[in-house]
């Protein structure tokens, strides 16, 4: 097996792995012990991928083998009935709901979405002119409201809004059950044969399940009603079921296949629009560089578009460097499972192994980045690897990769420029009039891991600018009113 920590019979290791940000000793282990490291979580095998090589030999030439996921018995399988493909191993079940994301929101599809992603993005640009200190709210709505839209057919005004509490609340719920050590039965499933009444640990998550049966359904059968009155935009709900009777998939796991952008798609871009205004505060100099492009490129008189994407190299780079510098899918997603023994530069990986490509260490191997803690976005455009170039590493590997990577790439060029050309990002000032900026590592734990809130400044460059978000706003409201 690949080197590693000594553990301990039983526990194996998991007394040396901390309860808190598990991604920083997974990088310790890989810096000892090299790129591939194994420990024993219990009696389960896993192993900890610590550069892009590995991964990408393994996880992506070796797809066949490696996109399983382990067993989740009380998140996947009591409180989601199987039905939340994320956490599906790679069987019949999961192919027919990945396809469902696939058409929603492969890269000629996601193309379909650039209207509402700039529209809302106008809406995000002039709530931050006019209330900047709650940006991160402002950046938190768009990317709500990007998902409800291109998934139901209907924007949010507000993260406070009905339909985006309730979706948290499921989404708190389910990260809570799939805390390890929480449940005795993930690590005795024998417990599941005893008779039903004694599986204590059923009632709640099966509670929780009516509820969440209650409300996916309430968003399905809405989109039904408003494809009958044909009052509703294309969007991926109304597809999927113009679609139901060639794919045989039943209404229920519809509205739960649909649902995965709430999950996945929302935390993660709008936390990967925060460590960008984190990394701005840092990196003054790469805000003016940025800044320069844009000018040159942009000018004043007009925002940037997508039809700009091509002319700005700099700013695409700096989208790279984001996602790089801290990224938000710390620990690379939901870890993969292996269904097959394999063997990989002389060191044997067994069947069933649980498998991290820990992103946090990945993006700070020095080899592939060197000076990894600098903000470089210099770095994805002198390079000559191909894969830096198209750089999808941020989201994941083989069948597994990320459905969602093009649209989440797109809202994060479009906001990416749109603040850089709307704002100078300044720290923020305390009574002393001192600059304080933001501790740079300090982060949230939990699966995916964003800056935790800081203040800073958002200042507009020039008053032509501001009256231009201003005008585009009002366009963009009239625009949005076809989304409710
Ligand atoms: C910056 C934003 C995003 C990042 C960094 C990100 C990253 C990731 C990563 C690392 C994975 C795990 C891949 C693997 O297992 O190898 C993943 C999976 C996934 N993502 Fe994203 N993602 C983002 C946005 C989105 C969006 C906008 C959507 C939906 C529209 C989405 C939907 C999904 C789904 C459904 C999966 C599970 C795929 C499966 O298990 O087959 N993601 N993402």
């Amino acid at each position: 097996m690949p080197p590693g920590p000594l553990g301990i019979p039983i526990v194996g290791n998991r007394h040396q792995l901390p309860a808190i940000k598990p991604w920083r000793k997974f990088a310790e282990w890989n810096k000892q012990y090299g790129p591939v490291v194994s420990i024993f979580l219990g009696s389960t095998p896993v192993i900890i991928l610590g550069t892009a090589r590995a991964a990408w030999d393994l996880l992506e030439k070796r797809s066949e083998i490696y996109s399983s996921r382990p067993r989740f018995i009380v998140a996947g399988e009591i409180l989601s009935d199987n039905k939340r493909g994320l956490m599906l191993p790679n069987n019949d079940h999961w192919r027919k709901w990945r396809k469902v994301l696939h058409s929603g929101f492969h890269a000629r599809q996601a193309e379909t979405y650039k209207e509402i992603q700039s529209l809302e993005s106008k809406v995000a640009l002039q709530q931050i002119l006019n209330d900047p200190r709650r940006y991160e709210k402002h950046l938190q709505r768009y990317a709500a409201s990007v998902v409800t839209s291109v998934t139901y057919g209907r924007r949010v005004d507000s993260v406070d809004e009905w339909i985006v509490k309730e979706n948290m609340d499921a989404m708190d719920y389910l990260t809570s059950a799939n805390i390890p050590g929480k449940y005795l039965v993930e690590s005795w499933p024998w417990l599941l044969k005893l008779p039903r009444a004694l599986q204590w640990f059923r009632r709640e998550p099966e509670e929780r399940r009516k509820r969440d049966i209650n409300f996916l359904m309430h968003l399905f059968n809405d989109v039904k009603t408003r494809m009958q009155n044909g009052t509703i935009p294309d969007c991926l709900t109304s597809q999927t079921i113009s679609n139901q009777a060639r794919s045989g998939l039943t209404d229920l796991e519809v509205a739960y296949a649909v649902s995965s952008p709430f999950g996945a798609g929302i935390e993660t871009t709008a936390g990967t629009l925060t460590v960008f205004v984190l990394a701005m505060l840092h990196f003054p100099s790469v805000m003016r560089k940025a800044q320069e492009e844009l000018d040159r490129v942009v000018g004043f008189d007009r925002m940037p578009e997508f039809g700009d994407q091509e002319s700005l190299p700099y700013i695409n780079a700096v989208v790279n460097e984001t996602l790089r510098w801290r990224p938000v899918a710390v620990l690379g997603g939901t870890p993969h499972a292996v269904t097959a023994d394999d063997a990989y530069n002389n060191m044997y990986i067994p069947k069933g192994s649980t498998i991290f490509a820990n992103l946090w260490g990945i993006m700070r191997d020095p080899v592939m980045f060197p000076s990894p803690d600098d903000f470089q976005p210099e770095r994805f455009l002198e390079t000559s690897e191909p894969r830096l170039k198209t750089f999808e590493l941020p989201f994941g590997f083989g069948r597994r990769i990320c459905p969602g990577m093009h649209l989440a790439l797109n809202s994060l060029f479009v906001n990416v420029s749109r603040i850089l050309w709307a704002f100078d990002i300044l720290p923020a000032v305390d009574h002393g009039g001192n600059e304080v900026k933001p501790d740079p590592w300090n982060f949230t734990d939990g699966f995916n891991s964003r800056p935790v809130s800081f203040d800073c400044r958002l200042v507009p460059r020039n008053g032509r600018i501001a009256a231009c978000i201003e005008e585009e706003y009002k366009a963009a409201m009239t625009r949005l009113d076809g989304w409710r």
